[in-house]
């Protein structure tokens, strides 16, 4: 099986969504495919302002909900004339954001706790999993959204959340064998959940860490980690135009530098691959030719590669 990831960039439009689900569709032709996916580029950043606003005694409330509604709205053109299909996401996008306004209004009204931050960060990706569920359906794959409280087990330092590793593969494996072989589940990045069920965030750029836990966990062939650039770079490749692309990495020295900040991704992202030798491959989505980064455990022959 393949665990494939697609970060906010590859889900910022309704044109990418469906390039998305082709490449998903694609996929499932040779491999059980398990997707992660974050919220639509930027809107987690608005949540994090809207947050800030908030503490300040400044946010809006009813224009927030109408910017994330007519967002996702015009993301769910891609469903097109499947009416069945847009009825039942844009359902699901009232419910959404009928809850982050319950949320938002319980914090504009007492002491607001880290734990209603997360609930509200989480937005994003509960709004993205359910549209890109609903577009592989669309093409006949039986895909569901999957919200990764159920999955991903952690402590409550909300923002920032230690992911308890034992608990969460005891619920994933559990929960995958359950899966049929032809279903897609769509799993939101960047979210769990403490024991006691409340919502938490992994920190920035999660789901590159949520991603790598499943795949891990899983004992997944391969990570693709699906992004706007083919690969990975010497240096941030939008900043720096001498930047040059890598073939391949070693996995274990890779890690080493992603912790050191030098390779764009989520500081953990690379921690459950290290463990279970798991390559990873970094694909563009607006490039999908290209051959991209492939990161090799030390010990893979290089025959994987392909
Ligand atoms: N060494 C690097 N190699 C490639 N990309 C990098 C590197 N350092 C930083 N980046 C940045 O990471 C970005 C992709 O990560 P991100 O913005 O989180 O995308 P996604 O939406 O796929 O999660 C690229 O657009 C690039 O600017
Ligand atoms: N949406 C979250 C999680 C994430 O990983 O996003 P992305 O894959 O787009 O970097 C964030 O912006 O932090």
């Amino acid at each position: 099986m393949k665990v494939l990831k697609f970060g906010g960039t590859s889900v910022g439009s309704a044109a990418l969504i469906a390039r998305v689900a082709d490449l998903i569709t694609r996929a499932t032709a040779t491999h059980q495919i398990v997707v992660v996916v974050s919220a639509a580029a930027g809107v987690t950043n608005e949540l994090v302002n809207a947050w800030d606003a908030l503490q300040q005694g400044a946010l809006d409330v009813p224009a927030l909900l109408a910017r994330m509604r007519q967002r996702h709205r015009t993301l769910a053109h891609v469903l097109g004339h499947h009416a069945a299909l847009r009825r039942g996401y844009l359902a699901t996008l009232e419910e959404t954001l009928s809850q982050l306004a319950r949320v938002l209004r319980m914090a504009q009204s007492q002491n607001a706790k880290p734990a209603w931050r997360d609930e509200v960060l989480a937005t994003g990706e509960r709004l993205m999993a359910p549209l890109l569920a609903a577009t592989l359906k669309a093409r006949g794959v039986a895909a569901f959204a999957q919200d990764a409280t159920t999955l991903i087990c952690t402590d409550a330092r909300h923002g920032e959340a230690n992911v308890n590793l034992e608990a969460t593969r005891e619920r994933v494996q559990q929960w995958f064998a359950r899966l049929g072989k032809q279903t897609v589940p769509v799993v939101t990045g960047f979210i769990g959940a403490t024991p006691e069920g409340q919502t938490t965030t992994l920190g920035r750029g999660g789901s590159d860490y949520s991603a790598a836990l499943l795949a891990a966990m899983l004992g997944a062939e391969v990570l693709e980690r699906w992004t706007d650039v083919d690969g990975l770079y010497t240096a941030d490749p939008r900043k720096n135009p001498e930047a040059r692309r890598y073939q391949t990495l070693v996995l274990e020295e890779a890690w080493a530098w992603n912790h050191a900040g030098k390779l764009g991704m989520h500081r953990k992202a690379l921690d459950p691959l290290v463990a279970a030798g798991i390559p990873v491959h970094v694909r563009s989505t607006l490039a999908p030719e290209q051959p991209g980064t492939w990161l090799l455990p030390a010990d893979t022959p290089q025959t994987l590669v392909g």
